[in-house]
């Protein structure tokens, strides 16, 4: 195992606390076998693919993919807007700003709070005031607001679980790879009983780098022991794909989720899905 990988990162956390602190309700542990080199694969394929892939274990994103938490990101990013004093934000701007991670969400919706504030209250001639100034305080309060409502606005969407049980049948190895900070997504998926699902949960913090780099799926790769070849990325925008791109993995995106307001057909990838359910998978022979 690399150095640069965090020890509660490696194989051996299959067993460390973040396993342990999200015991599976409904599938027990013991029945999710660990991936290794010489994996089964399995033979995935959905409506419209000319040919399937062959992959040995999947790393699904959270949100915008499993889950649609633009409410939440709303209510959390509106309570630390009221805080500073700077207009509410609009649940369209968010979705597409949202996806890289907590740091340039605030980063950007500060700036731009910032701006309409600067325009309604001084027309043209307001004091520049540099959002950065203000990002500490804004960084403390979001994440406050966040930990005291995630995923009380939030919602799974429509084939999720059910994509998610096929895979698990199949015998498919999974981890959750998102940019949400690692606490947060912990939280979220046990608190809508997905937890149950991923051998490994890896948050936006859990690397030095964060998607579009390719970093974090190399090392999820690396942990769940499959070579990124055979290890597929299941995501909903650009983030994920040129992730999955640069990293050698196969991706396929989910057409309902957050591209930055770009249609995700035009984003480059191995297939596309309008629901999680549409996948079939199978154990492939020899
Ligand atoms: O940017 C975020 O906080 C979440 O993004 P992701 O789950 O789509 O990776
Ligand atoms: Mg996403």
């Amino acid at each position: 195992m690399s150095a640069d990988v965090p020890q509660h990162l490696t194989g051996a956390g299959q067993t460390s606390e973040a396993t342990a602190s999200a015991a599976p309700r409904n599938v027990a542990s013991s029945t999710v076998s660990m991936a290794d080199a010489s994996a089964p694969s399995i033979y995935l394929s959905w409506p419209g693919a000319t040919q399937g892939l062959a992959i040995q274990a999947a790393m699904v994103d959270l949100d915008g993919t499993m889950v649609d938490t633009l409410g939440d990101f709303e209510v959390a990013l509106n309570r630390m807007l009221a805080e500073l004093q700077l207009p509410p934000v609009s649940r369209e701007f968010i979705s597409q700003t949202v996806g890289k991670g907590s740091e340039h969400l605030i980063r950007t919706v500060l700036a731009e709070q910032m701006r309409q504030a600067s325009l309604t209250v001084c027309e043209s001639s307001c004091p520049a005031t540099q959002p950065e100034a203000r990002y500490e305080q804004a960084w403390r309060s979001y994440q406050a607001h966040y930990h005291t409502i995630n995923g009380q606005f939030a919602e799974v969407f429509a084939g999720v679980r059910e994509g998610l049980q096929k895979l698990h049948v199949a015998g498919l190895p999974m981890a959750c790879l998102t940019n949400k900070p690692q606490a947060h997504a912990e939280a979220l998926l046990e608190a809508l009983d997905l937890r149950q699902y991923f051998q490994l949960v890896f948050g936006g913090d859990a690397f030095p780098r964060k998607k579009p780099d390719p970093m974090p799926l190399l090392e999820t790769a690396r942990a769940l022991r499959t070579p990124p070849q055979a290890t597929l990325m299941l995501g909903d925008s650009s983030n994920d794909a040129q992730a999955a791109h640069a990293a050698g993995c196969p991706v396929l995106l989910v057409s309902y989720g957050y591209n930055h307001g770009e249609p995700i057909r035009a984003v480059s990838a191995d297939g596309y899905l309008d629901s999680l359910s549409e996948l079939v998978a199978a154990p492939l022979a020899g």
